[in-house]
């Protein structure tokens, strides 16, 4: 079925801050021609806005001005990312020897970084105590174990200890982390988050700084975040009343939820920095507790609409129903969240001016797999055609972290643009990577 010629507004709910239409017949980011990046860099192409990134670290840091903001580093990182969240006065949260060896590369200053992982390896407690990263964040009682077997350095390693408030985050199974019986931290309800507070407040070479919990992730409801919040508080309450320690650190994770499509729901850091500084004043006066530093830790709501995917066209079918197919160059091995997630994107031609009224069309990458799908019912003119440009905007998390080499198809690049400059953040991976490590 067709429907209109004409094509919608950039919705900058969901595209980069700085995505400009230039009067349809392409869209720049960063002052430059999503074509034009595309013919220097070749596609699969992904594309960074600096000036969206610096821009959503401000939002948080505005939002949450008496506390701290560690950006979630799983959700997009590379150098370049690290010095942009450092000048930017952040935190950053690693989860493996590989990603705090990105961050020591950039020069992050050990001190705000924060090291989570519900199996953190020897190696990666072992990288953390000597990079002095500021806090590992404690997720198992082995882990207590592996960190005493590390040995002491001249300062108290300082920990956060993760727990689980019972609060389902609503979003994806697959991004449900804080109720009971799953991998992530120590159960309040059971008792082993107590249990879990004697054993490091006795270990010496240890100093507990604070409790940590996240619930989720694509969360939608500032209400689970409050609700998170207070519980943890209890928990203050009675680590005092037990110890006669107040823990001067509440970590409430991240999980903030953005927009794919326009329309989608999204949290404001303005509206959760307000909430949730509120419920933890409230809840902390209620057991005549000091209000904490609160941290928060978002990884998607800062890199998700910094990132615009491009691809080219390479064929075009209709099923035997009518269902068209529009198959790109790229696919699950730089953007697997439709095949784990469900999730569905925005797409946008670039490149040229549409003639043709547009259709639903069902866009699809080049994997061996029937579910490598890109968007589902995505509205592009019924002329597209091999040799096309393609445009994906909100794939600045969790697309090239969580990128693979299926079909041993190479890794894009990434290219970071802002005022009218771009610049290779990460090169596209060549046929010698993949066989370097063929070593049989
Ligand atoms: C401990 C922790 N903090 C923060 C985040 C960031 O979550 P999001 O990217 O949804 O903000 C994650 C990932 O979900 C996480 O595991
Ligand atoms: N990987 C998930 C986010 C969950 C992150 C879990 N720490 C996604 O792509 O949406």
């Amino acid at each position: 079925m067709l429907l209109s010629t004409r094509r919608a507004d950039i919705d900058h709910a969901i595209w980069p801050a700085t995505a400009h239409d230039l009067d349809g017949d392409d869209i720049s980011v960063g002052g430059i021609p999503l074509a034009r990046l595309a013919d220097r860099y070749g596609t699969p192409l992904h594309v960074v806005d600096e000036t969206d990134v610096r821009q959503r670290c401000r939002a948080f840091k505005a939002a949450f001005a008496g506390g701290e903001v560690v950006y979630a580093g799983k959700a997009f990182l590379c150098r370049a990312m690290a010095r942009w969240i450092a000048e930017e006065g952040l935190s950053l949260d690693v989860c493996s020897a590989g990603e705090l060896a990105v961050a020591r590369a950039a020069g992050f200053p050990a001190k705000r970084i924060v090291m989570h992982g519900n199996a953190k390896t020897p190696e990666d407690l072992r990288a953390a105590m000597d990079y002095g990263v500021g806090r590992i964040v404690v997720d198992s009682t082995a882990e207590i174990s592996r960190l005493a077997a590390l040995g002491r350095r001249a300062a108290p390693q300082r920990l956060l200890i993760r727990v689980i408030p019972g609060v389902d985050g609503g979003s994806h199974p697959a991004m449900t982390t804080g109720t009971e019986d799953q991998k992530f931290g120590f159960s309040i309800a059971s008792g082993a988050a107590a249990e879990a507070v004697r054993r490091v407040i006795g270990q010496r070479g240890f100093e507990p700084v604070g409790l940590h919990c996240h619930i989720g992730s694509q969360i939608t409801s500032i209400e689970l975040f409050e609700r998170a919040a207070v519980r943890v508080v209890d928990l203050m309450a009675t680590i005092r009343d037990e110890h006669g320690v107040t823990l001067p650190q509440l970590d409430l994770g991240g999980g903030f939820a953005v927009p794919y499509l326009s329309g989608d729901a999204e949290i404001s850091p303005a509206a959760v920095g307000e909430r949730l500084m509120a419920a933890v004043r409230s809840a902390c006066a209620s057991y005549r507790l000091p209000v904490p530093q609160v941290t928060v830790e978002p990884g998607r709501a800062i890199s998700a609409r910094a990132g615009v995917t491009v691809y080219r066209v390479l064929g075009v079918k209709r099923g035997l129903s009518g269902r068209v197919f529009v198959t790109v160059d790229g696919g699950m091995s730089d953007n697997p969240r439709p095949s784990l997630y469900g999730a569905n994107y925005t797409v946008r031609l670039v490149g040229r001016r549409a003639t043709a009224a547009e259709r639903a069309t069902t866009v699809v990458g080049r994997h061996c797999e029937a579910g490598d799908v890109i968007a589902r019912d995505a509205l592009l003119p019924a002329d597209v055609r091999p040799g096309d440009l393609l445009a994906v905007p909100c794939t600045g998390a969790y697309h090239h972290s969580m990128s693979s080499n299926y079909n041993l198809v190479r890794r894009p690049p990434v290219v970071g643009v802002a005022g009218g400059n771009g610049r290779l953040l990460i090169r596209r991976e060549t046929e010698s990577d993949l066989l370097r490590r063929d070593v049989g």
